[in-house]
């Protein structure tokens, strides 16, 4: 493979950012892609998939090469990183200074010798190895070497403008192909890598990009057109557009959140698909008191650790802090405890993670269920990076009774 200069620059620029600087990878990609216009597809594909991916693997490849800081500062050594990342994928690497200290076989060997330890191989930190084996037991190693993988780009479509079949043939004629998914009713799936973001079909509301789990949760609080429903930890909207689109655009949604610069970019998002029944609240002292027994449905898709969607989010394993693991698992209890009383008798609410861990989801469902006799178990459901190719979503419905 030919290298171009500049492109390896732009990568470990990226990488100085995220490691050093402390910033999240998605942001960071978006401002170096946004920084040279010149750029092509190509040229933009080469440094979003290198900086994911060495930052994916990044414990093994400071390992293979022979990097034995804790942190990285020094760019010389974000250039051996990338020069170890192209080696272990079969490439030469060209004669530049920059790469000299990075010798081919050593790197083939020391790789080798990272297969035998499980949390260097599958590139994990070691308080993450011990708590994923706790929890998940055997399933554990499956889970995180799928979670190693690059996750597919999945559409879920807006049917307030269109139907799946229709938007499949428009995104045909422009030339990009999708799949439908068996049991994910709304979902496109992208075979082949695209910027779905640029064409005019996302411009008009079309359709939003959304993990095929995710695409399960709104589905399961068992909406219906005229409901008075309220999605709590609403975010950017991501399930609240769902939602809508299920409630065929009637009845009413408040969608409420601690960050009000994500419910504005959530209106945003509502006006792009049409949608006009969705009111943001931003929580405030006695917003959630204000709204007690006023729900038919609750959605409670409460903050966690992220570990159900490292394929999306890589760089979440390397900053999330078991300390915020534990702040965060209480915070959780005190959501489902005190939000679920926004609920009716006789409505229904989820509590959703994107974690595959059981203490974040299953286990804080059933403490909640054995404080709260008020309120009946259903069902709960998970998905599974390495079970059915979705990223790792929890979702328990409960009645109140
Ligand atoms: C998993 S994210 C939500 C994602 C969103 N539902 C979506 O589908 O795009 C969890 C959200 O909970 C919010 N949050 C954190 N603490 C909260 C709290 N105490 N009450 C309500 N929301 C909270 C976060 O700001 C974050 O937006």
């Amino acid at each position: 493979m030919k290298y171009h200069r500049v492109l390896v620059e732009a990568v470990v620029f990226a990488l100085q950012q995220i490691f050093n600087e402390n910033r999240q990878a998605d942001k960071v990609i978006e401002q170096v892609l946004k920084s040279n216009k010149k750029w092509g597809s190509r040229d933009r594909a080469f440094i979003a998939e290198n900086t994911y991916e060495i930052v994916r693997w990044w414990r093994l490849l400071k390992f293979v090469a022979n990097i034995n800081c804790v942190r990285v500062e020094e760019e010389a050594l974000f250039w051996q990183i990338f020069a170890a990342w192209r080696v272990l994928q079969g490439d030469k690497l060209p004669d530049w200074q920059d790469f000299k200290a990075v010798n081919a076989k050593e790197v083939i060997t020391r790789n080798e010798e990272a297969q035998q330890l499980r949390k260097v191989r599958e590139s994990v930190p070691d308080w993450i190895d011990t708590i994923g084996e706790e929890e998940l037991g055997e399933n554990w190693e499956a889970e995180l070497h799928a979670m190693n993988t690059q996750a597919p780009v999945v559409l879920r479509t807006n049917t307030l403008k269109t139907n799946k079949l229709d938007l499949k043939a428009s995104f045909s004629e422009i030339g990009i192909e999708t799949e439908t998914l068996p049991n994910v009713t709304d979902a496109l799936v992208l075979p082949k890598r695209a910027n779905v973001f640029s064409t005019e079909l996302f411009k008009k509301g079309f359709f939003e990009v959304q993990d095929a789990g995710s695409q399960l949760i709104a589905e399961y609080l068992d909406v219906q057109a005229g409901m008075r429903v309220i999605d709590a930890c609403a975010g950017a909207g991501g399930k609240t557009l769902h939602l809508a689109t299920l409630m065929e655009n009637k009845g009413r949604i408040i969608a409420m959140d601690v960050e009000d610069y994500k419910l504005q970019e959530l209106q945003r998002r509502a006006k792009r698909n049409g949608i006009g029944n969705v009111e943001t609240r931003l929580i405030e002292a006695k917003t959630i008191k204000r709204q007690r027994e006023t729900a038919d449905r609750l959605l409670l898709d409460v903050p966690c650790s992220g570990l159900g969607v490292l394929r999306r989010n890589p760089d979440a394993k390397w900053k999330l802090k078991k300390d915020f693991l534990e702040k965060i698992k209480q915070t959780q209890a005190e959501i489902i405890t005190n939000y679920s009383k926004m609920l009716k008798k006789g409505g229904k609410m989820v509590y959703a993670t994107c974690s595959i861990l059981p203490s974040e989801s299953e286990e804080q469902v059933k403490k909640f269920l054995a404080q709260n006799p008020d309120f009946n178990f259903i069902s709960e459901k998970r998905t599974s990076p390495a079970k059915d190719g979705f990223d790792g979503f929890y979702m328990a419905l409960i009645e109140r009774k």
